[in-house]
């Protein structure tokens, strides 16, 4: 006879989130969430944009008050008023827009966030930064300043700052979001090596393949509600996975799609381009390229390759210091040359570069840079307002609605909002900077199918993603770019990732 072994008691989570709800004027954000996590394990939370997992971690992290519902630490019931007392408790979080100080240190930035006392030592501080950087494999120098650091180093002194104001449960908000793949790679090994060391660890991300490669748990919100509960992602298949999220079956893109078709005036060109990066530097070098009407051109690279600058250079937003672009035939020296030229845009980072936080959706999809409707002297919102409705039913990617301010908005939200306004417009040329970037999946495909369409009317897209199989799914052709250079190009029939690999570290494919 055998007999069951009775269930090894659990030890107590070290959080436990039990019926979080909360309200922001018409919108339920969280409906009675339920959330927990065990020390030694990454749980990750999943969902739309939109679907509440910001709101239920800033409630976790003591930023917002629930309107109902319970927490509990090691298994205590409390109340966190504020971040400071919740990383009292040892909750830290490491937030999607890193929150450092460009002009100083790295150990000013963690002296500032660890408050050690009336006398501030920097040099005890160094030592210790450099000692919990070994420790945890978070290789960064405690001396070098913030603003000479790449995303990926400046995620890593979030990190080494959060453990070291004492966090044993460490929340990360969409921290792939910004991140190269090596740099994924580079973060995960730190996340493992945490987990082994007892730390709990949140991890926000839209992307299956995040999840099965780090989680332990996950936990699928939708529309502030929990569908899945702490569940393993090995019981389910990504279809269940993206169902729980979306609430239905998302389709494939379409494999096939017709040849492009013949022109003499190239959307896009570039010729003989170089141009200087912020710090003067040479960031494009001799960069020679086309884009047809009617032709995907996807551009591959590591992160800050130069295509941040190739972007802006294309549409007239960044000198040149040699060579010529056209778009359409027409030569662009400035932004209002590329508009005029029919250039729509998504830029790589559209908090930064067009967002004014405090206007409204409807606001917004005014200031595309064309001629704003008029009516006497003033605006004519109504005409606004028409044109946004009708973008918003033709490209489907259900904006916030109009009177929100874009402050409110979570990174997602604001995305679709300028993805409608650029993505609706009869433009002749498309230049889409990761376009897909803190979309969940049912809105990247949506975009991926909008850019295709876009292609299908005639315009030419040029589109930057570092997710190599985003690029080999849409385009016609790739561009890798090396340090400023064009390294290689490959055509779709001869896509593959080993060799746009070595184009992008600098080899031959
Ligand atoms: N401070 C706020 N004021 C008003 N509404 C808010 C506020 N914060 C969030 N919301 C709204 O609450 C809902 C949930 O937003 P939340 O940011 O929690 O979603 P999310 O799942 O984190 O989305 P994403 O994946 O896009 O980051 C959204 O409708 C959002 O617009």
């Amino acid at each position: 006879m055998s007999i069951e072994a009775p269930v090894a008691p659990t030890t107590l989570p070290m959080l436990q989130v039990d019926g979080f709800s909360k309200r922001f004027g018409e919108v339920q954000a969280n409906s009675d969430v339920r959330f927990d996590v065990h020390a030694g394990e990454v749980h990750a939370l999943v969902g739309e944009n939109g679907a509440g997992k910001s709101t239920l971690l800033k409630m976790v992290y003591g930023v917002y008050e629930p309107d109902e519902g319970r927490m509990l630490i090691d298994g205590e019931p409390v109340a966190l008023g504020s971040p400071a007392a919740a990383r009292s408790r040892g909750v830290g979080m490491v937030f999607q827009d890193l929150r450092l100080v460009p002009a100083f240190t790295v150990t000013e930035n963690i002296a500032l966030a660890a408050n050690p006392g009336p006398v501030l030592r920097l040099k005890d501080l160094a030592a210790e930064i450099a000692e919990a950087s070994a420790r945890h494999g978070l290789a960064v120098h405690p001396n070098a300043r913030v603003r000479h650091l790449s995303i990926g180093e400046r995620q890593r002194v979030e990190i080494l700052k959060v453990l070291m104001t004492g966090a044993r449960l460490i929340i990360l908000d969409e921290p792939t979001s910004v991140l190269a793949p090596q740099e994924v790679d580079a973060l995960f090994a730190v996340v493992r090596q945490l987990t082994e060391a007892g730390f709990g660890i949140v991890i926000v991300t839209h992307k299956l393949g995040e999840v099965r490669a780090i989680a332990d748990r996950v936990t699928v919100l939708r529309a502030g509600r929990t569908v899945l509960h702490g569940v393993d992602p090995d019981d389910y298949d990504d279809e269940q996975l993206i169902e729980a999220m979306v609430g239905r079956a998302v389709p494939a893109l379409p494999a096939e799609r017709g040849p492009v078709p013949p022109s003499d005036v190239p959307a896009l060109e570039l010729t003989g381009v170089s141009s200087r990066g912020d710090r003067g530097h040479e960031a494009l070098t001799d960069i020679s390229l086309r884009v047809q009407p009617g032709e995907l051109v996807g551009i591959a690279g590591v992160a800050g390759s130069g295509q941040r600058e190739l972007c802006e250079v294309a549409l007239g937003l960044r000198p040149t210091t040699s060579g010529e672009v056209r778009i359409g035939g027409a030569s662009v020296d400035s932004a209002r040359d590329a508009i005029g030229a029919g250039a729509a845009s998504v830029p790589e980072d559209p908090v930064a570069d067009s967002v004014v936080r405090r206007l409204t959706v409807l606001e917004h999809m005014g200031l595309d840079g064309r001629r704003i409707p008029a009516r006497g002297l003033g605006v004519d919102w109504a005409a606004v307002r028409a044109r946004m409705t009708d973008a918003d039913a033709r490209l489907g990617l259900r904006i916030a609605p109009a009177k929100r301010r874009l402050s409110e908005l979570s990174g997602g939200n604001i995305q679709r909002v300028i993805l409608t306004r650029e993505l609706a417009l009869d433009s002749s040329l498309v230049v889409a900077a990761y376009p897909s970037r803190g979309l969940d999946v049912a809105n990247a495909r949506r975009t991926q199918e909008v850019l295709l369409e876009r292609r299908a009317a005639g315009s030419g897209v040029l589109m930057v993603s570092e997710d190599l199989d985003e690029l080999m799914a849409l385009a016609d052709r790739i561009v890798v770019m090396h340090d400023g250079h064009v390294s290689g190009e490959v055509l779709a029939a001869d896509f593959d990732r080993q060799a746009i690999g070595r184009l992008m570290v600098g080899g031959t494919s």
